[in-house]
């Protein structure tokens, strides 16, 4: 039965012809989302209870704005390091709250990509969707031949839109990037550039039927990895058609229990799985949240979304191969060198407080869950690092983070004391019969021989504590260097007050002679205020400069 109530058009798809109203609208949405977040930490209005309110506006203005913006919500979504909580829990929530387009249009759209009508396509198809997501819904259907399959049918005018939107964001980062410094060290113009490649890339669903074939290639020795099979004949850029392979949602623990699956077997199956996709495949599923994996009745966990995939380069491969064992050797200076060897991390001639840093991260890492809220006791040391410019995250890293932190997010849900260790002990065990000769692997093995080494030498408790001592005394070294920075700021708050100084007595002194000029009825008045003006627009950056600047002052004494 086709749907008789088509649902209204949400405001996207009404923008969709005209770019001047769309550009208008993310732009006066951009601009309430910096004025609420700058009010409520200028008014103090930081109760949970309001965050929330906020993060709740934030996710109905995100699925108003459409399909680009639920996806860029859904990164943010993890970043826990970066937004308070409650927009983190709130943004979690965007996968579930994609409304539906009419199956009429859906019809519409599959048989004009396969070129036949419906009912010679498909002997049965349900024209109620089984799920709605931010790019396309998914419609349950049978082929003549018998086959159960689904169709995943592309939301209508999406290439288009992304086109607009990516050219106006486009806009509003380059600008960002202008004007505030800060942007710059997060290299938000590649991030941009990267993230609307690979939307793009994840709109071609001929693409989508590639990767997954090279995925169920690469988990073919695998009996409990499942990957639908495609059907190539009923697959455009815009139609993908492949087997039905029904399952419980990954992170419904009671689900799992209730069918006598133990949640923490999906768990050790999901983190080696992901293992060998980063290091021994180096082509990974780089959106693996809770919608994009099921596991069936008898325990085998099914991939379902093949549109965002990253690769690793091979020459990366060996290193990420070294900085796992370096990792779980808690070898802090191994794991800042691979940093420094794949670029992730810019030499400096006093490298301590990066090391301090992994050295935080990998002890929190290595064998406990990773508690995202820890990120924030090292939130300070990052903005202190972050001053000094010795980072640079290439925008490809960000999307590993993201695929991992989400990928943390499900485990947890799963396990709340997953232990990765524990959990990856599968993978480490199969590297064993992994034959030496073949590239990267051989460089697991040898990895997999020193880490064994390692473990039969680990230092006794004595050792451990003249460890601690050395790192007590780095961190003395820091103290030093954060003393030295702390200089620095004062220096740069000095500076830009005595700009600011400088342009207010100019704009004054310009505002006074415009009006005298203007009074005594002299030509010269509007050049006067006009200098008055600009100097006023500099006083004012130099203002913000200068508050921002307290923030993080700040952020780091807190
Ligand atoms: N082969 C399949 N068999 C059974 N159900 C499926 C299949 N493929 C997809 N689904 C269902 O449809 C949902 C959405 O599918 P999918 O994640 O591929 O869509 P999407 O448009 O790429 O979503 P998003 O980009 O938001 O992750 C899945 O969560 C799953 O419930």
């Amino acid at each position: 039965m086709l749907q008789t109530t088509a649902p209204k058009p949400l405001r996207w798809q009404r923008q969709l012809s005209s770019p001047l109203a769309r550009q208008v609208d993310i732009s006066v949405s951009a601009a309430k989302l910096t004025f609420y977040l700058w009010w409520d930490r200028q008014i103090a209005r930081q109760s949970a209870h309001h965050r929330n309110r906020r993060a709740q506006w934030l996710v109905g203005t995100l699925l108003d704005l459409g399909p680009t913006f639920i996806k860029i919500g859904q990164s943010l979504s993890t970043r826990a390091d970066l937004l308070p909580l409650e927009y983190v829990k709130a943004l979690g929530q965007l996968q579930d709250r994609v409304p539906e387009f009419d199956s009429s249009q859906a019809i519409a759209i599959i048989e004009s990509e396969l070129g036949y009508p419906l009912h010679v396509l498909y002997r049965e198809f349900d024209s109620t969707p089984i799920a709605a997501a931010s790019l396309g819904q998914v419609h349950r259907a049978r082929l003549h031949t018998g086959e159960e399959v689904v169709v995943k049918v592309q939301r209508p005018g999406l290439e288009q839109l992304f086109a607009m939107d990516f050219q106006i964001v486009g806009r509003l980062v380059r600008w960002i990037d202008r004007i505030v410094p800060t942007a710059r060290h997060y290299d938000i113009l590649a991030i941009h550039e990267e993230f609307s490649e690979i939307l793009n890339r994840e709109i071609d669903y001929v693409q989508e039927a590639m990767n997954a074939d090279r995925f169920r290639h690469n988990f073919a020795d695998h009996d409990l990895i499942v990957v639908p099979k495609i059907y190539p004949k009923y697959t455009t850029k815009r139609v993908l058609t492949m087997e039905y392979v029904p399952g419980i949602k990954v992170n419904d623990r009671q689900g799992l229990l209730a069918i006598g699956i133990d949640p923490r077997e999906i768990n050790h199956l999901g983190i080696c799985s992901y293992l060998k996709q980063l290091l021994q495949d180096g082509f990974f599923q780089a959106d693996p949240h809770p919608g994009n994996m099921a596991v069936s009745h008898d325990g085998k966990l099914i991939f379902y979304d093949f549109g965002m995939m990253a690769e690793v380069q091979p020459i990366n491969r060996n290193q990420m191969v070294q900085t796992f064992f370096a990792v779980l050797k808690k070898d802090t200076d191994q794991v800042v060198q691979t940093l420094v060897d794949m670029g992730l991390v810019e030499p400096m001639a006093d490298m301590t407080p990066v090391k301090r840093i992994v050295g935080v991260l990998v002890e929190r890492f290595a064998d406990k869950p990773v508690e995202i809220q820890a990120f924030k006791s090292v939130r300070n040391e990052l903005y202190a690092v972050f001053e000094q410019q010795p980072f640079r995250l290439p925008a490809r890293m960000t999307f590993i983070i993201k695929a991992l932190t989400t990928l943390d997010g499900v485990a947890r849900d799963l396990d709340p004391n997953y232990n990765l260790l524990a959990a990856a002990k599968p993978f480490v065990k199969s590297l064993a019969t992994i034959p030496a000769k073949q590239g990267g692997l051989g460089e697991l093995a040898r990895q997999a021989k020193g880490y064994l080494a390692y473990r039969m030498t680990k230092p006794n408790p004595t050792q451990t504590a003249i460890e601690r001592l050395e790192a007590r005394l780095e961190q003395g070294e820091l103290q030093i260097q954060v003393r030295s920075i702390e200089q620095e700021r004062a220096l740069k708050k000095l500076n830009l007050s005595l700009r600011a100084l400088l342009y207010a007595c100019i704009s004054g002194f310009a505002a006074l002679t415009g009006a005298i000029l203007l009074v005594g009825k002299v030509s010269g008045s509007m050049f006067a205020f006009a200098i008055a003006a600009i100097a006023g627009l500099f006083l004012v950056k130099a203002l913000i400069g200068l508050k921002m600047r307290d923030r993080i002052d700040r952020m780091i004494d807190n």
